[in-house]
């Protein structure tokens, strides 16, 4: 611990060389965070990384570093909430071998696109790709199923010369249900409800969901040989697992069934199962035996992730250089429940606007902390090591980067979100760190743009937060005790602390953006 403390004394004082100009912009440090969040999100849409990722040269395409040749043999699927503006920009660069499509999208989504002026995600009129819309609530439905039905069909139907294109998104697991026979779609559903509401992590129910699914876990590429498979996704799960996302449909993967009853009694479900999951889980061999054109193929695909929080982190990291700040990309992979978390951002607060060396309590308590929130001791230090570095210097203001999918443990009945939630326990973290013009700001937001079931993506707070509920009546505890942090941030100020960037068309999980002014050096 020693070791590690130690690289976060203060540089030597460098002087007016290697010093970046300090940021002339007029916008406040709370635009500031809401422009770094536009820019992690902008990085992300559905059509831009899809352009990103494709390069055409004539005939042929390069994906992922492998080339592959077209003629009027591509055919495309597709599930997930982003997956829309990723089909639409596959058919403006590859339409003229597009042969057909299926894809399925959440409900309303294409009305709502239209009315928010997004076009640009919208098939054209005469499209070879079929839109199916459905999973209401991002629960699996009839409609779902009967547009996963139809991609199956499309799978099986595919040769060994054609190419099939799927595209995968957050919310592709709903999209896409084929339970396995006997189970029906209720009894599905129930489980995955019943998983949910128990606190499965999404890593639990996914694994679940490939066991009980005929198109999971490696379902679909299955179907699709001898055709070439080749995925493009868009990461919304914290590491990128390309199994778990969408529940690998294109991802070969064996069922344990012990662990997925392991899964179901850590819930307590495993005793009121249906009889037909029992059935399914206890059969031996490959899952895809029974009216199958190659039983004993796995169904090699090509699997590339195209967009995730860390594409989202680094264009954040670029825009607010641009800013005047000095980036640190400090995790992707936050997780954990948020009163940690927000105990962790107010440390690192407290440890970059120190005027002079911080205690080492602090660093320590902040290296003790970070593993229960999914962030290594090797980044903690890192960050630490910047923020020391900045401070040393005297005015250098900096920008903290994360991201990922905290929790919230919900004890009360009120309206809120975790992003909500986190943005105001920071707030009450960052009190008596008020600095002139404005001291540290945290930011907070959903890439999909939805927080909770509310219209926000998040929150914007400051040191001033609490003063500022004070003065207009607001009770921050009893707030929060009953996670009713939306009700909180829209009564406050009319509401101006909220960021509410609407419909995004994307999912990357959250953005977390915490921006140290330059703090004025400490003169002996
Ligand atoms: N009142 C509340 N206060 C705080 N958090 C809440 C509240 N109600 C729900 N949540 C949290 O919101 C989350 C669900 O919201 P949301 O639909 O944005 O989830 P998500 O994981 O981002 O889904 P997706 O990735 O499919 O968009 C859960 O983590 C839940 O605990
Ligand atoms: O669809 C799903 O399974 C989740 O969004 C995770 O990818």
């Amino acid at each position: 611990m020693a070791r590690f403390l130690s690289l976060f004394r203060p540089q030597p004082f460098l002087g007016l060389l290697g010093r970046r100009n300090p940021t002339f912009c007029n916008m406040s440090m709370d635009s500031q965070a809401r422009e770094t969040f536009r820019a992690a999100v902008e990085a992300v849409q559905p059509d831009t990384v899809v352009r990103q990722s494709i390069e055409r040269n004539g005939d042929s395409v390069v994906i992922d570093g492998h080339r592959l040749t077209l003629s009027h043999n591509l055919h495309l699927v597709g599930f997930g909430k982003a997956v829309l503006g990723m089909a639409a920009e596959v058919e403006r660069i590859l339409g003229d071998h597009l042969v057909r499509g299926v894809i399925s999208v959440p409900h309303g989504i294409q009305q709502t696109l239209q009315q928010h002026g997004k076009s640009h995600l919208l098939l054209e009129a005469d499209s070879r790709i079929k839109v199916m819309e459905g999973a209401k609530h991002n629960l699996p439905d009839d409609d779902s199923l009967k547009a996963a039905e139809g991609i199956k069909q499309l799978a099986t139907e595919l040769t060994e010369k054609d190419l099939l294109l799927v595209l995968i998104s957050g919310g592709g697991s709903a999209l896409l249900p084929a339970p396995i026979p006997p189970i029906s779609l209720q009894e599905k559903l129930d489980v995955t409800r019943r998983l949910a509401a128990a606190g499965a992590t999404i890593q639990e129910l996914n694994k679940v969901r490939r066991a009980l699914s005929l198109l999971k876990g490696g379902g679909l590429a299955h179907h699709a040989h001898p055709a070439q498979v080749v995925s493009l996704i868009l990461s919304d799960v914290i590491g990128d697992p390309l199994d778990l996302i969408a529940s690998g449909p294109t991802v070969t993967c064996e069922v344990w069934p012990e662990e997925v009853l392991s899964i179901l009694e850590r819930h307590k479900l495993l005793s009121s199962m249906p009889a037909s999951v029992t059935q399914v889980l206890a059969r031996q061999g490959p899952r895809w035996k029974e009216n199958d054109k190659h039983s004993d193929s796995p169904g090699e695909a090509l699997n590339a992730v195209i967009g995730s929080n860390t594409v989202a982190l680094t264009c954040a990291g670029q825009r607010v250089r641009e800013l005047g700040f000095r980036p640190v990309v400090l995790s992707p992979g936050v997780c954990g429940n948020v009163r940690l978390v927000s105990r962790l951002y107010g440390l690192l607060a407290r440890f970059a606007c120190s005027r002079e060396e911080p205690p080492p309590e602090i660093a320590a308590e902040v290296l003790r902390l970070g593993p229960e929130v999914g962030m290594e001791s090797w980044d903690l230090c890192r960050t630490m090591q910047v923020l020391g570095e900045e401070r040393a210097e005297g005015w250098g203001a900096t920008c903290v980067l994360a991201g990922g999918e905290p929790t919230v443990e919900l004890t009360g009945k009120g309206q809120g979100g975790r992003n909500q939630e986190l943005a105001l326990r920071v707030g009450l973290e960052l009190r008596g760190l008020e600095l002139p013009p404005q001291g540290p700001v945290f930011l907070s937001g959903g890439t999909d743009g939805q927080d909770g079931p509310t219209e926000a993506a998040g929150a914007v707070t400051d040191a001033g937060l609490y003063d500022e509920a004070r003065a207009q009546g607001l009770d921050i505890d009893s707030f929060l005790s009953n996670n009713d942090s939306y009700t909180f941030f829209s009564h406050l100020s009319a509401g101006e602390r909220l960021l509410a960037p609407g419909l995004t068309c994307t999912n990357v999980m959250d953005v977390h953006v915490l921006l140290i002014p330059a703090i004025p050096i400490k003169i002996s």
